[in-house]
């Protein structure tokens, strides 16, 4: 694990551990032997109001990648079923998949698309605060959406992605991952709206049995508390480049 707070890229970089390429040939064409594409994933993770989307919209652009919020799965899905069922975190129900089965979810830009309507301050709603974590702890909902995201990301071939479990689980040869943190105090500010309802999601976030909030093992951790957007994406971006130079 490596900081970002005071060191230059090129020390930074010496210092991550490498599992992965990072780098995944994907082939285009009927035949199977088509074009030969590199794609390039950048992981962003972090808790909520650590400036995620923020950070990974501001990368993305400078990188000219496109960006997916994965956020954007689990509060769709919170949304739809949250009308129909509740699910238990350890319940593995036939309810949920047959939800799936007949429902069709997805994210594009920033809005999530239920059966095709594209919801947007929906997904902000008290209704999809108060069921979120119970939603994103249940491992069938994880499962499915797990599925989305990497069809998604492999889709995209190059991207950059922010949520909870990118650099952990969704996507584990990101050519460079990113973990955000920010100040209690910080965060707090930054979404009043929520309150101490952060709290209780990240407590529920970071003690879930499946896919727990969690730092990758070979991740940056990037402290977003005082320093200037501007300042931070330039240092990322210089930490991508390198990554991928060197894959
Ligand atoms: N370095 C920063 N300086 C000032 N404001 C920031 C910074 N990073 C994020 N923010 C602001 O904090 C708020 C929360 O950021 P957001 O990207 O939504 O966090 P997350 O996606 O992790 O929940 C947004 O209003 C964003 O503009
Ligand atoms: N990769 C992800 C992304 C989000 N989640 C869950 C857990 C989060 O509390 C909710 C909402 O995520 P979102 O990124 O929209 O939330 P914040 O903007 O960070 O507050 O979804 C997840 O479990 N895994």
């Amino acid at each position: 694990m490596g900081s970002i707070a005071a060191v230059s890229p090129a020390i930074l970089a010496a210092g991550i551990r490498k599992v992965g390429s990072g780098l995944h040939a994907t082939h285009s064409g009927n035949s199977g032997i088509g074009v030969v594409t590199m794609s390039l994933v950048v992981a962003i993770d972090g808790p909520g109001g650590s400036g995620k989307s923020t950070v990974a919209y501001r990368l993305a652009a400078m990188l000219l990648l496109p960006m997916l919020s994965t956020g954007l799965y689990f509060r769709t899905v919170a949304w739809g079923l949250s009308s129909v069922v509740l699910p238990d975190q350890d319940d593995d129900t036939a309810d949920i998949n047959d939800w799936f089965d007949h429902h069709e979810v997805a994210v594009e830009g920033q809005v999530g698309l239920l059966d095709g309507r594209a919801l947007d301050e929906e997904l902000r709603s008290k209704r999809v605060q108060e069921v979120l974590a119970q939603v994103s702890a249940n491992p069938t909902v994880r499962r499915r959406i797990l599925e989305l995201e990497r069809a998604e990301i492999a889709k995209l071939g190059s991207c950059v992605v922010e949520g909870r479990d990118i650099g952990s689980v969704v996507w584990p040869d990101a050519v460079c991952k990113f973990y955000l943190v920010a100040r209690l105090k910080v965060r707090l500010e930054r979404r009043p709206e929520e309150g101490l309802q952060l709290l209780d999601r990240d407590l529920k976030d970071t003690t879930r049995y499946h896919a727990p909030l969690k730092v990758a093992e070979d991740a940056f951790v990037v402290d977003n508390s005082d320093e200037s957007l501007d300042v931070l994406i330039a240092r990322m971006g210089d930490l991508v480049k390198l990554r991928a130079k060197s894959c």
